[in-house]
């Protein structure tokens, strides 16, 4: 620019606007600033805006969209939330409760547990029956017969008569949840009375889950349960008494160099425990997940047949539903991978544990022992390592009296490893369960028969004998076992789950 031109160009600003009387430059500067004003105002309300579709409320607001589309509310939160009852009402359980509630019964027949001691005033501490209210827990006014439909309310005073005053000498053992004792009935009955421990807790959800699942179930294979007792702070159960000792100690006590659990013993007590599962997996409804299959609640009467017990931890689970969601409970070494992982129930937990159950049954070893060598100290690795490595016969307890013939045991051992698949998808059901073990039995029977009949013929030509004698004595003695626990003809129907009662 020349100087001419910078002359004009300032003589030109300097000029007076109509604007105010204002010089050009000034206009200019103003306009200028306002612009650069109007720039930043803009900039500032943009990045004021980003800021707040940021915010908490905004997210929750989009979040709210979100979950309206996709359940985000978790049921074990909603498992957690805890309504209080009215008084006098049932309790409000949502929907969505995983967990099985059960009620006794009717409302009216709704057994209420009191803090008060025993000794309290009756009007404290007792359990109410809806028409009976106040009438239970005033010892010698009980009605004989529960409202539940089966079994009997037992008043203390008839049930420390029975114990001895729940004396030490007739302890007979101890579980988790109680004491049990034995005791004897004014009617001479001999019974097992289990003493709940007095915490309003699991206790008092297992003396009802027992008392509905148990009460109700009747099966050869299952400890039956009489009745119970609700009375101040006291709650009982009364089972009948069994009276050979768990499988558990005659597994694992001190039995000597030869364990009277023969091999027919020992299938005779597989078949018998499946079929109390079957019975409860596959013949009731709701179904009843037992949940703490093993063996210590297994009882045996003195023909070594078992008796499954314990339904302290069990579960209800209806045909619609396919598990349960509950806190994992059970016995270590027992319970299934995937209960144990995301406590989602159903009966293949129970066939798990079951499984693990025959592997002991066969092997006399506990599910874990830390005193054996690495690589023995679990039952299911250790047993599916030896059966891979083509040593099953190395498997079998050596406590055994006589081995048992390679294919039954292979057969039985194979059950077992379907029962511990890791998927619980992939394992059998109770009722195929069933099968496969009395096809089992049977394949036994038959080779014992041959055997028999060899014998027989030998005597015959040897000794010139009665021929009937030997197998007479042999039959009874292996058939006494198997017929008593398959029930005869009846057990080998399998398609009616009725049919292993
Ligand atoms: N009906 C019964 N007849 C005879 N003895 C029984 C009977 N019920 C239980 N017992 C004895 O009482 C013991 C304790 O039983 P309980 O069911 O309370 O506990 P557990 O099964 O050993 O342990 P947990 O309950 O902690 O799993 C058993 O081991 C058994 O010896």
């Amino acid at each position: 620019m020349s100087l001419y031109d910078a002359a004009f160009v300032n003589s030109e600003l300097s000029k007076t606007t109509s604007i105010f009387g204002l010089k050009l430059w000034v206009v200019i500067g103003i306009f200028v600033g306002v612009v650069f004003v109007l720039i930043l105002f803009l900039l500032s309300l943009c990045i004021t805006a980003s800021r707040r579709r940021n915010t908490p409320t905004h997210k929750a607001k989009l979040h709210h969209r979100h979950s309206e589309l996709t359940p985000v509310v978790s049921k074990e939160i909603q498992e957690i939330v805890h309504h209080d009852p009215a008084p006098d009402h049932r309790p409000i359980v949502p929907q969505a409760v995983p967990e099985i509630q059960i009620d006794m019964g009717k409302v009216e027949h709704r057994v209420v547990f009191s803090d008060k001691m025993p000794g309290a005033s009756s009007g404290e501490s007792r359990a109410t029956s809806g028409a009976e209210t106040g009438s239970i827990g005033n010892s010698g006014q009980l009605p004989e017969v529960s409202h539940l439909g089966w079994g009997r309310w037992y008043t203390l005073r008839e049930l420390e008569a029975a114990t001895n005053c729940l004396s030490d000498e007739n302890v007979i053992g101890e579980g988790g949840y109680g004491i049990v004792y034995h005791g004897i009935l004014a009617d001479g009955t001999r019974v097992a009375v289990k003493n709940l421990l007095n915490n309003r807790g699991q206790a008092e959800k297992e003396f009802k889950v027992e008392v509905e699942a148990i009460g109700r179930v009747r099966h050869k294979n299952l400890v039956r349960l009489l009745g119970y007792c609700v009375e101040g702070a006291y709650r009982m159960l009364v089972y009948e008494y069994v009276d050979n000792g768990t499988l558990e100690q005659w597994l694992h006590g001190d039995v000597g160099d030869i364990s009277p659990l023969t091999w027919d013993i020992r299938m005779t007590v597989i078949l018998g425990t499946a079929k109390a599962l079957g019975y409860l997996h596959e013949g009731l409804e709701p179904k009843v997940v037992h949940r703490d299959v093993k063996s210590s609640n297994i009882l045996l009467d003195r023909q070594w047949h078992p008796k499954l017990s314990d339904f302290g931890l069990a579960k209800l689970l209806n045909a619609e539903r396919s598990y349960v969601t509950t806190r994992v409970m059970g016995t270590f070494g027992y319970v299934a991978p995937e209960y144990a992982c995301t406590g989602m129930l159903n009966e293949k937990s129970d066939i798990y544990s079951f499984g693990i159950l025959i592997m002991e049954i066969i092997s006399g070893r506990t599910p874990v022992d830390y005193s054996r060598p690495q690589g023995e100290t679990n039952l299911v690795e250790w047993l599916k390592m030896m059966v891979g490595n083509r040593k099953s016969e190395e498997v079998v307890d050596p406590k055994l009296p006589e081995m048992p013939c390679s294919k039954a045991l292979k057969r039985v051992l194979l059950v077992a490893l379907r029962c511990v698949d890791p998927d619980a998808q992939k394992r059998p059901k109770m009722g195929h369960i069933i099968h496969m073990l009395e096809a089992d039995d049977l394949l036994v029977r038959d080779e014992r028969r041959i055997g028999r009949e060899r014998e027989s013929s030998n005597s015959h030509r040897d000794y010139k004998q009665d021929n009937q004698t030997g197998p007479k004595l042999a039959r009874k003695q292996y058939g006494d076992g198997a017929s008593d626990t398959s029930e005869g003809d009846s057990s080998r129907n399998h398609n009616l789950p009725t049919s292993w009662r």
